[in-house]
């Protein structure tokens, strides 16, 4: 290898991706993927693309001991990759709250903030908050950077960013942050790549995975999104029930007595596609099946996907093009046409077998709003950013 080794962490709320980059005299190139998978047991490391690929069973049992899960990472990566080359690690960080603004080193003063940022993203955070410790303690003197989801939405006016909350507590930092913000940065890439003049315009991009969230975008900048102050507002998601009424949630913590860990339990973890259905909160299983509760749950699904596109058309004042992207967005033909279809009335028109195949441009010639798919890459946004701020030499 020519340059030095870059390792990216996706930290998701059900897996870590992992990015391989060779970097070196101003190139950055990937040369390898993969994924830690917690969902199942035994947990999984899959390499998906290097030099070869394959999946291997970890003897750690839990990703609480995020040392023992690197270690034995490590030695499998250390088959297939020079590893002693290894300059910086760079991670996603889901919760950036008010001051994280762009990518920062990771310090005793920035890990502090980003734990102290916890209670907001209790999914992701505390994942990503051990994975940060364990490279400190297995790589001491490794550098390490963190790139925000919050970060792209600081473009988003007052208004936008605002609860209709006594105004001392907007002041305080409670407030519309949003997420997703490394995907959608890379998808207005992307689009200026594809098609400058629509990246210029008005373009909402849903980025549809376990976690799920549309975005507002003028001339590639944040206008609105879904998601607000935590990853549970916006549209329903694999195991998170989207916006509710605050109603709801008083009801439980007193009617029913619910405690908070078990109400943060049930918004996150028990509701969305796997609750209201009952069976899975993965689309393909739920696609597969013919019980009528899969069928209602991805109806719900679609129904408030459509509704969230009519509402950022609203804030855009129009809609010139509308972007699928992530897991279910960039898979999932079934899943684009019914929202697709439940957007008619803006003059939205599909086009059938392009969705099918999953092509780049999936509505009709006479569609009234572009409608493209594109691969996100949230990885390429970490290693860029990270090499922003410690340079390629
Ligand atoms: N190859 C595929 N075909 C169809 N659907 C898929 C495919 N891969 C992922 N999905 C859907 O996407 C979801 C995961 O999306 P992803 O963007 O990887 O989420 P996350 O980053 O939040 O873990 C799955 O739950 C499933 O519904
Ligand atoms: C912000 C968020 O929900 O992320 P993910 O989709 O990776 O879970
Ligand atoms: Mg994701």
């Amino acid at each position: 290898m020519d340059g030095k080794l870059l390792l990216t962490f996706n930290t998701g709320s059900s897996t870590v991706k992992v990015g391989l980059f060779e970097y070196g005299s101003g190139h950055l190139r990937r040369i390898g993927k993969g994924m830690l998978d917690f969902n199942n047991r035994p947990l999984t490391f899959h390499l998906t693309e290097g030099p070869h690929i394959f999946d291997v069973p970890l003897k750690a049992e839990s990703s609480e001991v995020m040392t023992e899960v690197l270690e034995e990472t490590f030695e499998w990566l250390g088959e297939h990759f020079d590893l002693s080359s290894i300059g910086a690690v760079a991670h996603r960080v889901v919760h950036g709250g008010r001051d994280f603004n762009g990518p920062v080193r990771i310090d005793e003063a920035s890990l502090a903030e980003i734990e102290a940022l916890t209670v907001l993203a209790p999914l992701h955070q505390p994942q990503i908050v051990r994975l940060i410790n364990a490279i400190r303690e297995l790589k001491p003197h490794l550098p390490q950077t963190a790139s925000f989801d919050t970060a792209f939405h600081r473009t988003m006016s007052e208004t936008t960013q605002r609860f209709a909350l006594p105004r001392g507590m907007f002041d305080e930092g409670i407030r519309r942050y949003g997420f997703h913000g490394l995907s959608y940065k890379f998808i207005t890439a992307e689009l200026a790549r594809r098609d400058p003049e629509l990246a210029k315009g008005r373009v909402i991009t849903a980025h549809l995975g376990s976690g799920a969230s549309l975005c507002a975008m003028e001339d590639g900048k944040s206008r609105d999104t879904s998601m607000s102050f935590t990853t549970l507002d916006g549209i329903p998601m694999a195991t998170r029930c989207g916006a509710i009424d605050p109603g709801v949630l008083l009801h439980l913590l007193t009617e029913r007595s619910m405690s908070r860990p078990a109400v943060e339990d049930l918004l996150y973890r028990r509701s969305g596609l796997l609750g209201v259905s009952g069976i899975s909160a993965d689309t393909r299983a739920l696609i597969a099946s013919d019980a009528k509760e899969a069928k209602e749950a991805l109806d719900l699904f679609t129904f408030r996907i459509a509704g969230e596109v009519a509402r950022q058309t609203a804030s855009l004042g129009g809609l010139d093009g509308l972007v699928f992207t992530a897991g279910i967005g960039e898979n999932q033909p079934i899943i684009r046409a019914a929202v697709m279809n439940r957007l008619g009335f803006l003059g939205v028109r599909i086009d059938p077998e392009a969705n099918a195949r999953n092509e780049g441009v999936i509505s009709a010639p006479d569609s009234a709003v572009k409608v493209m798919v594109i691969r996100t890459d949230e990885e390429q946004v970490i290693a860029e950013e990270a090499l922003s701020l410690l340079g390629t030499a």
